[in-house]
């Protein structure tokens, strides 16, 4: 039964090592596995190619995806996915592994819902935004580049005694924020989920420079837009020489993490072993409460993803 892997939307480190363990189990399993490149643009211009060992050999320590990835504004119209259904079926091909977010868990329940095809989702984005899991491949190791940029943006604002504010990524989603400003001991962070008191923090920190704190931290998820306001802020109102420093890509790049390479590992087994099993329901392989699951694709997007309240409970405890 021959299977293929892509991957779409934003790409995240553990997608190589997804896509490595997908062509050697697939081998080890006696079928025949497939690339779609260029994700669903790819799918879309038949960009089909069968995969073998040799593409995969010296891959597992890259971040990014040798088959690489796209956002596709053609997959929203009806006839670019009968299309790519049509490219799918001139190989044989039945089951798909899709190696993305919630967007492109969207456009896979779509075309499965027009067209005969099986697939399996793989929640694959560094914004851990995707209903029914608790993480998603790429987010380890985002973490800890952003904890690792932070170490360093610690370093040069405590010796210039300045107020730094760091932009993360995440969408409308605050989960890179809020992790990271717990880990690093950010003194300030701003979530979407949150409102922020100005008040509250403006008090907080007044005391704290008040007993000899000589710079801050705030991490500001992008979501809220509020990146330049709170620089301002800190310059203007809490009088602290402040600079801001925005992360973007850099976040998504990166050799995958232990726990990312594991978790690639383990989703793809499980998402090849349901297609394989003849069943013909639609899936994304989720994790709760670090046991492994599969949940309906319907089910995971027309859910919104909510940050653990008792994690965000711990931004009050910033200092
Ligand atoms: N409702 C939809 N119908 C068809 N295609 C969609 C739909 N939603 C998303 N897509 C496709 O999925 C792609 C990936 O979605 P996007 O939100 O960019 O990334 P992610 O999968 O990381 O959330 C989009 O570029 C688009 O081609
Ligand atoms: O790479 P682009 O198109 O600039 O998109 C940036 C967005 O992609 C992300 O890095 C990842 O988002 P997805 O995984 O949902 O695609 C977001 O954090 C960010 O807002």
């Amino acid at each position: 039964m021959p299977l293929a892997i892509m991957c779409s939307g934003g790409d995240a480190p553990g997608m190589n090592p997804a896509i490595k363990k997908f062509v050697d189990y697939l081998y080890e399993k006696g079928e025949k596995p497939y690339f779609v490149y260029n994700g669903l643009d790819g799918l879309i211009d038949g960009k089909i190619h069968p995969a073998t060992h040799k593409d995969v050999g010296g891959i597992l320590h890259r971040g990014g995806a040798i088959i690489r990835s796209s956002r596709s504004k053609r997959f929203y119209e009806y006839e670019y996915r009968k299309q790519a259904y049509e490219n799918l079926k001139k190989h044989d091909i039945t089951g798909l592994v899709v190696l993305g977010g919630d967007g492109s868990f969207r456009a896979m329940e779509k075309m499965s819902q027009e067209f005969p095809l099986n697939f399996v989702g793989i929640p694959t984005t560094i914004d851990n935004d995707i209903y029914g899991t608790d993480t998603c491949l790429g987010v380890d190791t985002a973490l800890n580049v952003i904890r690792d940029a932070l170490d360093k943006i610690r370093d040069t604002a405590s010796t210039f005694s300045r107020a730094f504010v760091v932009e993360v990524m995440g969408r409308e989603c605050g989960y890179l924020a809020v992790v990271s400003a717990i880990t690093s001991g950010a003194e300030i962070c701003l979530v979407p989920e949150v409102d922020f008191n100005w008040h509250v923090a403006r008090e907080h920190l007044k005391r704290e420079i008040r007993h000899g704190r000589n710079y801050v931290l705030a991490i500001v998820a992008e979501g809220t837009k509020m990146t330049f306001d709170i620089a301002d802020w800190l310059e203007n109102d809490i009088g602290m020489e402040t600079r801001v420093t925005v992360l973007g890509h850099i976040q998504r790049g990166g050799s995958p993490t232990v726990n990312d390479r594991m978790l690639a590992f383990e989703c793809t087994i499980r998402a090849v072993d349901h297609l394989l099993s003849a069943t013909s329901s639609n899936k994304v392989v989720v994790v709760e409460n670090g046991n492994f699951g599969m949940k309906e694709i319907d089910e995971i997007v027309n859910n919104k993803y909510q940050i653990d309240p008792e994690l965000l409970g711990m931004l009050n405890r910033l200092d």
